[in-house]
């Protein structure tokens, strides 16, 4: 299976430098995403897990070029997509889309659904006029929305409704691979499952590759293929869904399956409430996990574990992953 995602070292860091003159003292940093490499094939979905702060959006954000990396590379078919963020917007729109987390916001109050529909078909493809009633028309029935909708705006319709259109919206650019940032977080549950299944509908149909981020384990476990567990700005677990939950191997991830998922409740490990996350300015030497894992010797406190393949593609980043 060919590769359509392939990222290798991607770094974001907030903050530090000396200030306009370069002079004063150095800021501090944040390390928002520490060189996450992740490879998604093609039809596939990954789905990426963490609580919130963990560095999700920021890597979503930087995969779909609205954030400079600070290092690493976004392969995309085989063109390396990161030297062109910023440069070259529409190279970026046409491969891939961003979904927002929440539709409503998202999308222009003051265009109707039909301008918000066009504006990618005019903006990326320069599709002539008599092209774009037909293209919107289909992808309109795509998302199974009725076209008397097409001169409504976006505050006439629920959030369900919003969500599709939000879809439509980034399907209209017609991209290889969709990056779903939090797509049902906003929706009631039982929205929930109509929208994902038109998603899964969706991969099929327009042969898409999904990045499906989400704090909420229940639901990417229900759509994802492969599973990136992010803890503290870095992927410490990365392997087939059914097995991570199944058999984790770093001792985060198995905190969290053992939180016995629901659908809709947020993803937060049982011990986090009494046990905080490190300082983002001041983070430890060895793993960000350490201080609160109950395998922890005295090496994962000093030195930091590659995330390493112990069988058949499941990857971990721990001195001493689970059996
Ligand atoms: N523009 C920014 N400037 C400075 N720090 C930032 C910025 N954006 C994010 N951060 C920091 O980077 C870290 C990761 O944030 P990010 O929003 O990517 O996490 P997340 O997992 O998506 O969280 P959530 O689910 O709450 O959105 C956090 O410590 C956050 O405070």
């Amino acid at each position: 299976m060919t590769d359509t995602l392939r990222i290798r070292d991607l770094d974001k860091r907030f903050g530090g430098g000396r200030g306009l003159l370069g002079f004063g003292k150095e800021k501090p940093s944040v390390h928002a995403v520490q060189s996450a490499s992740l490879d998604v094939a093609r039809g596939q979905t990954l789905g990426i897990v963490g609580e919130s702060g963990c560095g999700k959006s920021t890597l979503a954000r930087m995969i779909v070029g609205l954030l400079p990396p600070s290092a690493g590379t976004i392969e995309i078919e085989g063109v390396n997509y990161a030297e062109r963020a910023g440069r070259d917007p529409a190279a970026f729109g046409k491969v891939i889309q961003y979904v927002f987390q929440d539709p409503l916001s998202s999308l222009n109050p003051r265009k109707t659904i039909r301008q918000i529909l066009e504006a990618p078909l005019k903006r990326l493809h320069r599709m002539p006029a008599e092209q774009r009633a037909a293209r919107i028309a289909e992808i309109l029935d795509a998302v199974n929305l009725r076209p008397e909708f097409l001169d409504r705006y976006p505050h006439e319709f629920s959030g369900g409704q919003a969500q599709r259109i939000g879809i439509a919206r980034a399907l209209a650019a017609a991209p290889r691979i969709l990056v779903l940032d939090e797509p049902v977080s906003a929706l009631d549950v039982s929205v929930q499952a109509q929208v994902l299944n038109l998603l899964s509908q969706l991969r099929e149909e327009f042969d898409l590759t999904y990045l499906f981020i989400s704090h909420d384990l229940a639901v990417v476990e229900a759509v994802a293929d492969r599973v990136a567990v992010m803890y503290f700005g870095a992927i410490v677990e990365l392997a087939p869904a059914r097995e991570i939950f199944a058999r984790p191997r770093h001792h985060y991830t198995a905190l969290l399956a053992r939180s016995a998922p629901v659908v809709g409740r947020p993803l937060a490990a049982p011990e986090a409430a009494d046990a905080e996350l490190p300082d983002p300015l001041n983070p430890p030497p060895g793993c960000a996990f350490a201080r609160r894992c109950p395998a922890a010797t005295e090496i994962c406190h000093r030195t930091k574990p590659p995330l390493e393949d112990h069988g058949t593609g499941h990857h971990a980043a721990c001195h001493h992953p689970a059996r």
